[in-house]
């Protein structure tokens, strides 16, 4: 059986996830020119208020890695967001060694090298459980990778891919660690509604996807590569999991 749903191909996906094909699909291709300023969205910043203390571990999920985190006073509130939504988990999409390609989300079609995921969901449900398929249940901040100097603040974080190498293998997070380092230093956005980029795939996500990206060394883009997953050959290094842009549908891409 396939360890990862990316062996098929995120194209015969919506073979056993119709809704692959659905109204409100992501990622999509940012169209800046399409995109429209909203007032609205300056008028009530996106306030992330992130502990230093949230992170408590990195697990290989088999498809990417994820820092799960405790939800304590880890919130974000404000610009498309009705009510307040708890940070749960970050993860990241990426592509091949030294290639451009491999973000989901891409700006007039241009892609980066990775594109990170902080998933938040929305405190109006009990847990994120019953968040996760309901149209306003979750809210995920996408930030591009861009390659470049080294990011000290994903250091951390990077230097613990080699100790996770297969699916289930965990780690724990002994330091302090404060996710909101991974953010660009200007907070610009687009915002658009739209779903899980991986099965289930629900219909369930307000992006909010920042404009700047941030870089990462070379070396720590090929350090998601300590990452291992199942191939029709057996196992490989993890690369490539990521879903391309999907049909727009009519939506309406907001702009700060
Ligand atoms: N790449 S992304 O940011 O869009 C993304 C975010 C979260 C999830 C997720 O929670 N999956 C596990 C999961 C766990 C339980 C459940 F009921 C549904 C479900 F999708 C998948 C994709």
């Amino acid at each position: 059986g396939e360890w990862n749903y990316y062996g098929r191909g995120p194209n015969k996906w919506h073979e056993q996830f119709p809704i692959a094909k659905g109204q409100r699909q992501s990622p999509i291709d940012i169209v800046t020119s399409n995109a429209k300023v909203d007032k609205a969205l300056s008028d009530n910043p996106l306030k992330v208020s992130y502990s230093n203390n949230c992170c408590q571990s990195v697990t290989n999920t088999g498809a990417s890695f994820q820092v799960v985190v405790d939800g304590a006073g880890t919130e974000i509130s404000g610009g498309p967001l009705d009510s307040t939504y708890k940070l749960v988990q970050f993860h990241a999409h990426w592509g091949p060694l030294g290639g451009d390609e491999g973000s989901e989300h891409t700006v007039d079609g241009v892609t980066y090298p990775a594109e990170l995921h902080l998933v938040h969901w929305n405190q109006k449900y009990k847990d994120v459980g019953e968040a996760v398929d309901k149209p306003d249940g979750l809210a995920v901040i996408g930030v591009f990778f861009s390659r470049g100097k080294e990011h000290a603040g994903f250091k951390p974080i990077s230097d613990l891919f080699a100790k996770v190498p297969r699916k289930a293998d965990k780690v724990d997070i002994s330091f302090n660690y404060d996710p909101a380092c991974l953010l660009p230093a200007r907070r610009d956005y687009w915002t658009y509604l739209g779903s899980l980029t991986t099965p289930p795939l629900f219909e369930s996500v307000t992006w909010i996807v920042m404009k700047d990206p941030v870089e990462v060394s070379a070396e720590q883009l090929a350090a998601l590569r300590n990452l291992l997953w199942e191939t029709p050959s057996g196992e490989g290094q993890m690369c490539n999991n990521y879903r391309p842009p999907q049909p727009l549908q009519g939506r309406l891409v907001r702009s700060t």
